[in-house]
Formats: C-alpha cells, sequence, structure tokens
C-alpha cells in the first residue's frame, strides 16, 4: 500500500483526496497552506494524515499529487528540488495546463523524483475542499504526460492507482494538451465571460435584460460563474495559446462582420450550418471532448414533485442517471429537463418508460 499526498485539497485534490480514501486501502496524506481546509479534510476522513510543511509531507510519502492552482503548483516542483529524498518519489499534478508545469518539471535534478504530468478534465464551478466529491471524476478523460524522468511503469502505476476515480486515461504531450484544451475550455471560458460582460453593459439601456436572460445565454454562459482566481491563473499560464485563438476570433469576428455589412446573407447561412453540424457531431458518442452521454429531453411541467416524478421512475427500473440539467423552466410553464446516461442501453430504456408514462420526450442521438 502506498503513501499518497495531496498537496491542496481544494475540489480537485479532495475529490481526488475523497476517492483514494473511499476506495482504496492507500494511506492519505494531506497539505495545503489553509489550516481550515487541513482539519475539514481530517474531520471528514478525506486523509489520514494532515502537513503543515511541504517538506515534511514530501519526505512522508510514495506518491504526491500536486493539486494547487497551477502558479503554486510550478512553484512546488521548484521547491521539490531543494528537499533530501531516500527513495524514489512519484510525482503528478492535476493542473489545466500542461507546458509550464512539464518546463518546471524538466528542470528537476532530484533523481529520485519521477515526473508524470496529470489533467483530470472534469471539475465544477465551485471551489474549495466542501466541494469535493468522490465521484467527480467518473467517465471524465484524465490526460497524462511523460517527462525525462519518468518511464512507462511510471504511467501505468499511476493509472492503476487512479484507477478507483473511474477516469479514463490517455496520453498526449504538453504542447498538444494545451492546444486542445484552449480550444475546448480555456478559450471558451474567455468569451462566456465576455458575453456576460456585453449583457451588463446592455443592461444599463434595458433593465429587464436578466428577465430575458433564458436558455441560450444562460447554457453559453454557464462557465462564466466559475471560480475567477483559478481561470486567471490558467489564462496566464496558457497565454501563447490564447493569444494566438484571440487573434483569430477577432479576425473571425471580423469576417462576421463584413457578411452583414455587405448583406451576404447566403454566407452567414453557410456560417451558422457549417456550425450546426459540426456541434451535432460532437455529441455523436465516443467524439464528446471531455465526457460522452447519451441524452433524453423531457417535457415537464413546473410544479412540486415533478423532478422527483421522473427520478423515481427511472429509479424503480434501475437506471443510473449521470446528469441532470433543468434547461429551462418557468413559473407553470412547461420546461425541459435533459437526462443523461452513459449508455445507449439506459437512453432508450429511459425514453421508453417515459413514454409510456404520458410524458413528452426527445432522443438526442
Ligand atoms: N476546478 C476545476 O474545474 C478543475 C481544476 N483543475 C486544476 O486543479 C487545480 C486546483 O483547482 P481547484 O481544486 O479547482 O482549486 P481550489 O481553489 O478548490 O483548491 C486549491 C487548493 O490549493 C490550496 N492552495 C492554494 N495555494 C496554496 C499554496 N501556496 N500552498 C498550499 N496550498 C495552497 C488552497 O487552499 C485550496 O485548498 C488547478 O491547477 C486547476 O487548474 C483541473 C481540472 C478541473
Ligand atoms: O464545468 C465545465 O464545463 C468545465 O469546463 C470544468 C473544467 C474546468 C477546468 C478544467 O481544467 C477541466 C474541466
Amino acid at each position: 500500500m502506498a503513501r499518497v499526498l495531496v498537496a491542496g485539497l481544494g475540489l480537485i485534490g479532495g475529490s481526488l483526496a475523497l476517492n483514494l480514501t473511499s476506495h482504496t486501502n492507500h494511506t492519505l496524506l494531506g497539505y495545503d497552506h489553509d489550516q481550515k481546509t487541513l482539519q475539514y479534510a481530517k474531520e471528514k476522513g478525506l486523509v489520514h494524515e494532515t502537513y503543515t510543511l511541504f517538506k515534511e509531507a514530501v519526505q512522508a510519502a510514495d506518491v504526491v499529487i500536486l493539486s494547487c492552482p497551477v502558479s503554486v503548483t510550478c512553484q512546488l516542483i521548484d521547491d521539490l528540488n531543494q528537499i533530501p529524498l531516500t527513495k524514489p518519489v512519484l510525482v503528478t499534478d492535476v493542473s489545466s495546463v500542461k507546458q509550464s508545469v512539464l518546463k518546471q518539471a524538466e528542470q528537476l535534478t532530484n533523481p529520485q523524483i519521477h515526473f508524470v504530468g496529470g489533467h483530470p478534465m472534469a471539475g465544477s464551478h465551485k471551489r474549495g475542499v466542501e466541494a469535493a466529491k468522490e465521484h467527480l471524476f467518473e467517465n471524465a478523460i484524465y490526460v497524462l504526460t511523460k517527462t525525462t524522468s519518468a518511464t512507462a511503469d511510471d504511467i501505468t502505476y499511476l493509472e492503476e492507482l487512479l484507477s478507483s476515480t473511474k477516469a479514463k486515461f490517455i496520453e498526449l504531450d504538453g504542447e498538444e494538451h494545451d492546444e486542445m484544451t484552449s480550444v475546448i475550455s480555456h478559450f471558451p471560458h474567455l468569451i462566456a465571460s465576455s458575453l456576460v460582460h456585453q449583457a451588463e453593459k446592455w443592461q444599463e439601456k434595458h433593465p429587464s435584460i436578466p428577465t430575458l436572460a433564458a436558455g441560450g445565454f444562460r447554457d453559453i454562459t454557464r462557465i462564466a460563474s466559475s471560480n475567477p482566481k483559478m481561470w486567471q491563473d490558467i489564462l496566464f499560464q496558457n497565454k501563447n495559446v490564447m493569444k494566438r485563438l484571440l487573434k483569430d476570433w477577432i479576425e473571425e469576428m471580423k469576417q462576421l462582420h463584413r457578411m452583414l455589412a455587405s448583406d451576404e446573407s447566403e454566407a452567414m447561412y453557410h456560417y451558422l450550418d457549417q456550425a450546426k453540424r459540426y456541434r451535432d457531431g460532437l455529441d455523436r458518442k465516443g467524439r464528446g471532448a471531455l465526457m460522452s452521454f447519451y441524452d433524453v429531453y423531457v417535457d415537464i411541467f413546473d410544479q412540486p414533485g415533478a423532478l422527483k416524478t421522473v427520478v423515481t421512475l427511472l429509479a424503480e427500473a434501475d437506471i443510473s442517471i449521470k446528469n441532470i440539467e433543468i434547461l429551462e423552466v418557468r413559473e407553470g410553464i412547461t420546461g425541459v429537463l435533459r437526462l443523461s446516461f452513459v449508455s445507449k442501453e439506459d437512453q432508450l430504456t429511459s425514453h421508453r418508460l417515459l413514454i409510456k408514462h404520458g410524458y413528452e420526450t426527445m432522443l438526442e442521438d
């Protein structure tokens, strides 16, 4: 059994620690600069031992999972070099950006340290240890990245160690990772925030904007509600790719402006149609960037118990719902519930069951 140190017991570190204490016999060690976080993690059983000094924590561990903000993780990797170690230690991280972390890891001269970059690609808008969830990474893509200090066995060992998370491991190099995550995660974050700013500006002229901000706007700006400190760090750590994407985006916006200004309605149709086709294709199974789900949309009335009835129906049929989202329910008006399942079979069975009970449903194929 290994002694696993989680350095940074927030949403991601806390979730990994909770998963490992719940499903394995490893001894979990926790380090954080926040005393209350350490205390909470110990009291709630996320970790078995807590440490207030990084050096002591690392010396007591076989495996170290660095789960702090990206810039802090880079600093901790640098600190690792000054820590005398008498046995090998496998170090990994969870950072949303990989190249800056790997650059730091490649400068490690401590021969006892084997470093494998990591990024579990699931999260939420919440932060802190209290938001930790044991099942956060179930079915999520978990990127692993080799460095010169790591062997193929280190990667296999790490995958086995983290297998209870039920994440899906893939290997990428740092550049591939940062470009892809910029396109599907970091850049959309910036755009979501900018759309929110635009709405706020227009609210000066139209105070009812928040009342009108329904389905589409809420869908596309959901991620703007995430932890701004974390995203500030991610955007700057991945600055070079972000600048490239921003430049391309500005050119594309200019192109759209031209289409409107010169009444190129046909060109605009093709732009929208091509986007629709690509977006529809993304939801085909196995192609989702983060997770693949099989969705069923159910029309429900906004009345007490409406959600419970649907959930109970499926629970009684032993069908596990992976995600539930209410897309739009306003007082007294029907609204749409999106239920996500991990298998096609669960999707079809749920669809049939709901129709049998009089619900209007739609399948996303
Ligand atoms: N939140 C998300 O959705 C995801 C985040 N990540 C990555 O996970 C990492 C952590 O993010 P979260 O868990 O969301 O953040 P968080 O804010 O919930 O947790 C960060 C933890 O690090 C601790 N910490 C901060 N500075 C420290 C320092 N100098 N020394 C010791 N401890 C320190 C904080 O007290 C906190 O407990 C980031 O690198 C982020 O890029 C990866 C996947 C998803
Ligand atoms: O909630 C969402 O849509 C996310 O995008 C969560 C997320 C945030 C940061 C990551 O590095 C990976 C996943």
